[in-house]
């Protein structure tokens, strides 16, 4: 059954040599066999994979997904371990070191349902998932005059306006929220997320003082949602003033619009992973609206609900298609997860509403819609759920909007009639190589997005130049302006990489005159923090400019921040936290950030671990970052083998969330 041709230390070694593994999941399955006196091969490689399977994101190891004979699906294997799905899982529960639920052990390792995990993030799922459970089946209480459905009926007619749209999803939205201690309101950019939120809001807000707090997994999601919930404030303000309804206006000022990190509001403590807040130190709050929701991690989303106190309400607003986040899970699709119907003929998916029969007539009550049509016998989570299908923003803007839906939809026919439509805010630049045959070889494709990435950048750049002689500087119209474009590459390394496309910018706006890079910090160099400094309030993916201090004599250069809460920050370039030049940034990175244009730049001949990399979501992500325009350098077969993956993330908590009891 097991006839290794080679030791398992070997055969780790060897993996962790082809970049199969990091040295990370290698020690971890070693000091594992070690402390737990373990001999065999089996439980090494299983706790080498389980590592593994963790640093790629997935929360837990789906034994039915790995071929122990070939774990790494390498041409030659010379692991033979030969063991059918009822056979392994038999002999990994005869390790002392792993359990099944059942067992009540707290063995590091547990295998449930199929999938094996470490026990802390057993422990994550199993209570993120309770907790959310516990939020969906519990009743929203609002104000006195909110509890009688006539009443809200109303306040919802007012706040929503018949449109010709056959369902108005923002207010079957409000009104889930409205009865519910937990909503999750998704949908694609421009779909009225915050505008929503703002109405309901004001709804929940009426009659009664609640403290809201407002958050976003990073300090750029978070500015943005604070400019994005003053406007739709304004724009509801002068809505309601337009109809007259005078007596409905005045809670409008009790909606906040001050939004913190996830990070803050939970309190951090210097030089340690613990927060101030906890489970048994609960968050001051009633109501917690989390935005960018696809961005927060399982481990993160198990502080935050367990922060949470008892009485309080979550409001978690995303896009589910977006890029998961950077560590493991993805929450916001799983809880989501339960809505996609896929077609047995067609095979293509859709998402369709689920509601309890009850949940149903209550909303249809409360919005005069009837939602028969999105009964289900058993919902669970899905009374909770609204997801806002009709895009606002893209009206105008047609070309970005439609690219996006066809990357969605997976629409391989649609996507290229896209491109050929030729709207004005598209751009494809084709990787196009000359001198093949040569070492030489130029792209005149790369130097076409170089050529656009000098007249975009050239604007701030030039600002800087002509502020040091004439008006002086302000820093934050010149940030303001470097925001305005952004290079998002699908990689890090390599030519069409981050780190190759930022040499290259680099080399092509000195060539052109605007910066002069010979010292590390140079007037216009733009940086991407890649550590958290607490002490400075900086964070991982914050991004700056190197600039001269406009009230330093010398014109001394500082590294200028804007803040979540819109103040600049100072800072010394010798204090910088590590980090790095940012004219280009992956797409992973971009989250939560929008630009007016937006050139993504997709690898020429991805290797087979890039490809694995290279999914509809990446493609989706950054497409939907661009307000105005959008061009991607890439060659059609790299962007349509992009657009038809669809990477998983194994988890139970879709499971847990959907079909468990
Ligand atoms: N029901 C509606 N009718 C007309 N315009 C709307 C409606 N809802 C939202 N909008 C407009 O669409 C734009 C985007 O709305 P909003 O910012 O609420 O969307 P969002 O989903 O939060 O966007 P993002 O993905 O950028 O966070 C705004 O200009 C808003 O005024």
């Amino acid at each position: 059954m097991i006839a290794a041709t080679k030791s398992i230390n070997e055969l780790l070694r060897e993996w962790q040599q082809a970049r199969l593994m990091t040295s990370l999941d290698r020690h971890f399955a070693l000091e594992m066999s070690k402390l737990h006196g373990e001999s065999s091969p089996l439980f090494t490689l299983i706790c080498a994979l389980v590592s593994q399977y963790l640093s790629s994101q997935h929360t837990c190891l789906p034994l039915r997904q790995i071929d122990l004979s070939n774990p790494f699906k390498e041409q030659s294997s010379q692991c033979q371990i030969e063991l059918d799905l009822l056979s392994l899982e038999q002999a990994l529960l005869n390790f002392d070191a792993i359990s099944t639920p059942k067992n009540g052990a707290l063995t590091p390792l547990i295998l449930d349902k199929g999938n094996l995990y470490l026990q802390r993030y057993y422990h994550y799922e199993t209570e993120v998932a309770d907790s959310l459970k516990r939020l969906s089946f519990a009743e929203q209480h609002a104000a006195p005059q909110l509890t009688d459905i006539k009443a809200v009926n109303e306040l919802l007619g007012k706040l929503f306006p018949p449109t010709e749209l056959q369902y108005d999803w923002q207010k079957i939205a409000t009104a889930t929220a409205m009865t519910k201690k937990l909503a999750v309101i998704t949908g694609g950019p421009g779909t009225g997320k915050t505008t929503t939120v703002t109405k309901l809001l004001y709804l929940l807000c009426a009659g009664q003082d609640l403290t809201i707090r407002l958050v976003a997994p990073t300090g750029k999601a978070a500015a943005r949602l604070s400019e994005s919930i003053k406007a739709s404030k304004q724009r509801l303000a002068n809505e309601l003033a337009q109809a007259n309804i005078a007596d409905l206006d005045k809670n409008i000022a009790k909606v906040p619009e001050d939004a913190a990190t996830l990070h803050r509001l939970l309190g951090v403590i210097p030089n340690s992973h613990q927060f101030r807040h906890h489970k048994d130190n609960p968050l001051r709050l009633d109501l917690l609206v989390i935005d960018e929701a696809s961005m927060v991690d399982l481990p993160m989303m198990h502080k935050v609900l367990s922060a949470l106190p008892e009485h309080a309400s979550l409001i978690l607003l995303g896009d589910q298609d977006q890029l998961a986040s950077v560590e493991a899970g993805a929450v916001l699709a799983d809880i989501c997860a339960g809505l996609k119907q896929v077609s047995k003929t067609t095979g293509k998916s859709r998402w369709q509403m689920r509601y309890s029969q009850a949940q149903a007539e209550k909303l249809s009550q409360l919005t005069d819609s009837t939602l028969t049509a999105f009964t289900h016998p058993s919902p669970k989570i899905g009374d909770s759920l609204c997801m806002l299908m009709h895009s606002h923003r893209f009206q105008g803007d047609a070309g970005i909007g439609q690219l996006a839906l066809a990357v969605n939809q997976s629409n391989l026919p649609r996507v290229a009639e896209v491109w050929q439509h030729g709207y004005q805010e598209l751009r494809w630049i084709e990787h196009s190589l000359l001198n093949q045959q040569s070492n030489t070889s130029s792209n005149t494709g790369l130097e076409s997005l170089l050529a656009e990435s000098v007249d975009k950048y050239g604007l701030y750049l030039t600002a800087i130049k002509q502020a040091n002689t004439q008006t002086g500087l302000d820093a934050e119209a010149i940030i303001d302006s470097f925001n305005q474009y952004r290079i998002l590459c699908a990689m890090r390394a390599g030519e069409y990489g981050v780190e190759g496309i930022n040499q290259s910018v680099t080399s092509a706006l000195a060539a052109g005159g605007l910066i002069k890079p010979e010292q590390e910090f140079y007037a216009g160099r733009p940086i991407i923090i890649q550590s958290n400094d607490y002490n400075l309030g900086l964070f991982n993916g914050d991004i700056g400019l190197i600039l001269p201090d406009p009230q330093s004599q010398n014109g001394r250069l500082m590294a200028h921040f804007i803040q979540a809460d819109g103040s600049l920050l100072k800072v010394l370039p010798a204090r910088l936290p590590s980090h790095e030049t940012c004219y280009a940034m992956t797409v992973h990175k971009s989250q939560g950030s929008e630009f007016s244009h937006v050139s993504l730049v997709l690898p020429i001949r991805p290797s087979v671990a890039q490809q694995q990399l290279l999914s509809k979501e990446l493609v989706y992500t950054a497409i939907t970052r661009a307000k105005h325009h959008f061009s991607c350098l890439g060659s059609q077969r790299v962007f349509e083998q992009a657009c038809t993956r669809l990477p998983q993330r194994a988890s139970g908590l879709a499971q847990r969330l959907w079909r468990d009891a």
